[in-house]
């Protein structure tokens, strides 16, 4: 039987173990692939056009080594009161990122770009927004000690023990985690890739 879907594979332009769980869970035949770019962006762009140019410079990495595949990159940014958050590089500095997210309401941005054979070009930006409890030192340093906070835009995973600082969550959930989803599977989908093949 033909192989359904668009000729060409698939790959996720990506190291990040969240967004591999979450294509995981598509069933759809991937491989992943280091974009291995400069993420430096101009400093007058908006977290939006930030992540936005940077899921494409990851897409388009990716494809010039692999011209006639489908390739899906993404970036994230957390963005709280006019500041931009991404990954801690330290316990330190997930500290100084969780202190400034605790009482109050942050939005996580996360660009998505697929490009194909042909030209093929789609985007999609998607934003969450959550609101966190205000919490005690103690407690902030105890989810500190849970090391949830190593590889995370925001230095919190909220499918893990950090669901416990959520109040309120407005949003594709899965966008929180690196990959939105709902806007990953409608790019899939008007690309013409075809769900559903392995049991
Ligand atoms: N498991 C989990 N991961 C999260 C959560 N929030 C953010 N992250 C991760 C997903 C991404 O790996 C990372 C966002 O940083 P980037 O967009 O720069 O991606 P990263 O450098 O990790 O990987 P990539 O550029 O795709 O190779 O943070 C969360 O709530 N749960």
């Amino acid at each position: 039987m033909k192989n359904p879907g668009p000729p060409g594979d698939l790959y996720l332009a990506s190291t990040s173990s969240a967004r591999k769980a979450l294509m995981d869970g598509l069933g759809l035949p991937y491989r992943t692939e280091a974009p291995g770019v400069d993420e430096h962006v101009p400093a007058h762009l908006s977290a939006l056009e930030a992540v936005a140019m940077l899921a494409a410079r990851k897409a388009r990495a990716v494809q010039e080594r692999h011209p006639d595949a489908w390739v899906l990159g993404a970036d994230q940014l957390v963005e709280v009161e006019g500041r931009t958050l991404g990954k801690p590089r330290d316990r330190d500095a997930a500290r100084t990122q969780l202190q400034g997210l605790l009482g109050h309401t942050h939005a996580i941005h996360t660009g998505v770009c697929l490009v194909g054979p042909g030209g093929h070009v789609a985007e999609a930006v998607e934003s969450t927004r959550l609101t966190f409890f205000p919490l005690p030192a103690e407690e902030l340093e105890r989810y500190l000690d849970t090391g949830e906070w190593e590889g995370c835009a925001g230095s919190y995973r909220v499918e893990g023990q950090g669901q416990a600082l959520l109040e309120k969550l407005e949003g594709d959930r899965t966008n929180v985690q690196g990959l939105p989803m709902l806007s990953v599977v409608r790019l899939l989908r008007r690309a013409g890739f075809v769900f559903f093949t392995r049991p």
